[in-house]
């Protein structure tokens, strides 16, 4: 039996190696946030850079930054910056555009380079972009979607289907139950195969250790506004393993991925490298608020991060399980991300009160309430707070109150 108390969570908060970071992050005085795997909270160093970034570097510098403060070099910069919280080893990684264009480009390279199969193998629970970008994909590249769940896909990989698909392309972490794919073992069976594998780690990247390098992936692409806290529409990046980048053959060949840029040569000539993973003019603001944002990543581990990660998560199941609600995160910390899913049929006026209380979560159709943990700035105590809240929401029916019965977000 866990200890659920609130004098045990303190008792754990006092013991936290992690807790000093909290302080680098601006959390609202009252609030429990355990929304950090949608949108991250604002670390406490990215003001500064982006005052500094507006009004010295585009202010002052003017066009002159893209040399004297190396705007030029962000992507590759940032990359290399995310590239160790993913097990990527330098010069494989690129910073820049949306997650749903860093699939786009990899899922197109991927395809292009199994010509003679025709298969992209996806869940049929993906989170929505990727299933569209897929779909997208085929359509483009004469090729097919085929759905199945990432608990079969090893079995039909290794099966007479096997040979036609030219890639794999799953989601880390369920994004609604929160579970945690087998990325090896995906991963192998597609290399047995002869198909190459893509993972989407937006729920995972600066929560869970990836391992890119040692799980042999092929690409990986991930947003930064989850756990890396980089802020709203911050850039994603996209991982495409050294020994594809001779070979690699981008959909989205701009001019910023130019061997040389600023010959302004009539044709399309790669760069060496991940650089050529770059399209066009990056999102500057954005990849310099996300380079802020990720350097208090160097005070920690992904080791480190991970073990709390699963403490938060452990401690929140304990709680809910007194609540006797239905826990749909496998308890495997093995199959665990960094969040707890609970089923509820009044999941969306549950979490609308909840909010209204101060602790912040959000929902997911058709009846999951979605609690993230990010162990950067959540705290034991933050845990046992939120699940009495829950509680108290549950016991005292305040959820039921006429003004909870609207959808007023869209999160
Ligand atoms: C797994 C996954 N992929 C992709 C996205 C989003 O892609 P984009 O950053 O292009 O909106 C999200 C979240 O919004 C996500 O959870
Ligand atoms: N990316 C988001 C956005 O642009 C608006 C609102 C929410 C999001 C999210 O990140 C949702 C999140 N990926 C999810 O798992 O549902």
């Amino acid at each position: 039996m866990s200890d659920t108390s609130r004098a045990h969570a303190l008792a754990l908060d006092a013991r936290d190696p992690l807790a000093p970071l909290r302080k680098r992050f601006r959390l609202p005085e009252g609030v429990v946030y355990l929304d950090g795997n949608s949108l991250g909270a604002l670390p406490d160093d990215v003001p500064g850079a982006l005052d500094d970034v507006v009004l010295r570097q585009w202010g002052v510098d003017l066009i002159r930054s893209w040399n004297d403060n190396d705007w030029w070099n962000a992507p590759t910069r940032v990359g290399a910056a995310i590239a160790p919280l993913i097990g990527a080893a330098e010069g494989q990684v690129v910073c820049g555009d949306s997650t749903s264009v860093q699939l786009f480009n990899a899922l197109v390279a991927a395809v292009r380079l199994r010509p003679g199969r025709s298969v992209i193998l996806t869940d049929p629970d993906t989170f929505p972009t990727d299933g569209y970008l897929a779909d997208s994909v085929a359509r483009l590249c004469g090729a097919r979607v085929r759905r199945v769940p990432a608990g079969e896909a090893a079995a039909v990989l290794g099966g007479a289907e096997g040979a036609d698909v030219a890639v794999a392309a799953y989601n880390h972490v369920d994004y609604r139950t929160g579970e945690l794919r087998d990325l090896a073992g995906i991963t192998r069976a597609a290399h047995d195969a002869g198909a190459l594998a893509l993972w989407d780690v937006c729920h995972t990247a600066g929560a869970v250790p990836i391992d890119a390098d040692a799980h042999d992936l092929d690409f990986v692409v991930g947003c930064t506004y989850k756990y890396l806290s980089g802020g709203p529409g911050s850039p994603a990046f996209l991982y495409v393993a050294r020994r594809l980048h001779d070979v690699f053959d981008p959909a989205l060949t701009g001019w910023h991925g130019h061997q040389e840029p600023f010959a302004m040569e009539p044709g399309y000539r790669p760069a060496d490298g991940i650089a050529r993973a770059r399209i066009g003019s990056p999102p500057i603001l954005g990849m310099l608020a996300l380079e802020s944002a990720i350097g208090v990543f160097r005070e920690t581990g992904m080791a480190a991060i991970r073990a709390k990660s699963l403490a938060l998560t452990d401690l929140f199941i304990a709680c809910v399980d007194e609540l006797g609600l239905e826990v749909a995160t496998p308890r495997e910390h093995a199959r665990r991300g960094s969040q707890v899913a609970v089923r509820h049929d009044e999941a969306h006026p549950i979490m609308a009160a909840l909010i209204e209380r101060g602790v912040i979560g959000d929902v997911r159709p058709p009846d999951i309430l979605r609690f993230g943990f990010n162990a950067l700035y959540v705290s034991y105590s933050d845990v046992v707070d939120a699940a009495a809240a829950l509680g108290d929401v549950l016991a005292s029916g305040s959820h039921r109150d006429p003004r909870f019965a609207v959808r007023a977000t869209v999160t």
